[in-house]
């Protein structure tokens, strides 16, 4: 099972949000959608999705095209979060399992599985409306995920949730995964992205700027980060060739490099200087690094 995505654009009039993507996706998979406000994530979700039409390309699920014959293996988690206020969190799920044709025995199961499983059974009774708002967040969660998808796509899931809340999102969507779902999701929380994602895309202005494999998308970077802590003062390494970004941080000096062989260079001032090393950390580059880079440029 897998998602294609070949050569998709989107225009609104003519405006292009999404221009000429191809990603394939595959099952098991959890891909991540990186990108500015505007560089159109939601628009490809929603293509996805089958809720708009791509302008030009296709996007096949099983080499199916996605309507409404397969969008009961679906789930989603839209950026515009859409719960009924008034209605109890019961009566919720059941009216929008049914939706999705599932037996009312069944989505009760599904929905204590996950009230428990997110520590909030005695909500079940409650209407949305009095719910905190990343309560409410875990109840869409839920009603996304309620026909156990095989298809789950999330727009900004871990927005607005404390640390302790946005664990139990985590281990929720590794579960999933582990148990055959594929997931796509946006977010801005690059070290969620790291953290959960084998691979992902980052957009700037409806363009996919990087995408593949995390390990990967490091490595091409070439850039690599060193911490250095040490008994002397270490200003002088600003002006080292090679060093591109220097930061004093409690930890020590954070430095961006070049390349590997600049640590060496740092390495034999630091001895020569003869002060005393505490820490030497040669760190692949992060996440955010490669995001501010690539995001940043299309600022300028
Ligand atoms: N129905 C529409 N009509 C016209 N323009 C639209 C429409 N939907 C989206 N856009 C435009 O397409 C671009 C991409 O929007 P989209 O919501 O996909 O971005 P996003 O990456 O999800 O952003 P964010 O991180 O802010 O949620 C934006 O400039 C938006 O204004």
């Amino acid at each position: 099972m897998a998602l294609h995505i070949n050569n998709v654009t989107k225009r609104f009039g003519s405006f292009t949000a999404v221009d000429d993507l191809s990603i394939t996706i595959n099952k098991n998979q959890i891909f991540g959608f990186l990108g500015a406000n505007g560089a159109g994530k939601t628009t490809t979700f929603r293509m996805i999705l089958g809720l708009i039409d791509e302008t030009e390309g296709q996007i096949r699920w099983n080499d199916q095209k996605i309507d409404y014959s397969v969008t009961d293996s679906m789930g989603y988690l839209p950026e515009e979060r859409g719960l009924y206020p008034k209605m109890k969190v019961k009566e919720q799920m059941i009216y929008l399992g049914r939706l999705r044709g599932m037996e009312k025995s069944s989505i009760i199961k599904a929905l204590d599985y996950w009230l428990d499983r997110f520590k909030i059974p005695e909500y079940k009774d409650k209407k949305v409306e009095e719910l905190s708002k990343g309560n409410q967040q875990k109840i869409q969660f839920i009603s996304a995920v309620i026909n156990q998808p095989k298809l789950l796509i999330l727009d900004e899931p871990f927005s607005g949730l404390d640390p302790v809340n946005v664990e139990l999102l985590k281990e929720a969507v590794i579960e999933l995964k582990d148990q055959g779902t594929t997931i796509v999701f946006s977010s801005h929380q690059m070290s969620t992205v790291e953290e959960l994602c084998e691979s992902l895309c980052i957009m700037v202005k409806g363009k996919p700027v990087v995408q593949g494999a995390l390990k990967d998308i490091k490595r091409q970077f070439g850039k690599k980060n060193l911490l250095v802590h040490a008994d002397m003062d270490l200003s002088f390494l600003k002006d080292m060739l090679g060093v591109v970004k220097y930061a004093e941080t409690a930890q020590g000096c954070r430095l961006q490099i070049n390349d590997e062989s600049v640590s060496q260079d740092i390495l034999k001032e630091l001895i020569m200087r003869d002060g005393f090393i505490k820490r030497f950390d040669l760190l692949e580059p992060s996440l955010n690094d490669i995001f501010i880079e690539k995001v940043g440029e299309s600022y300028e």
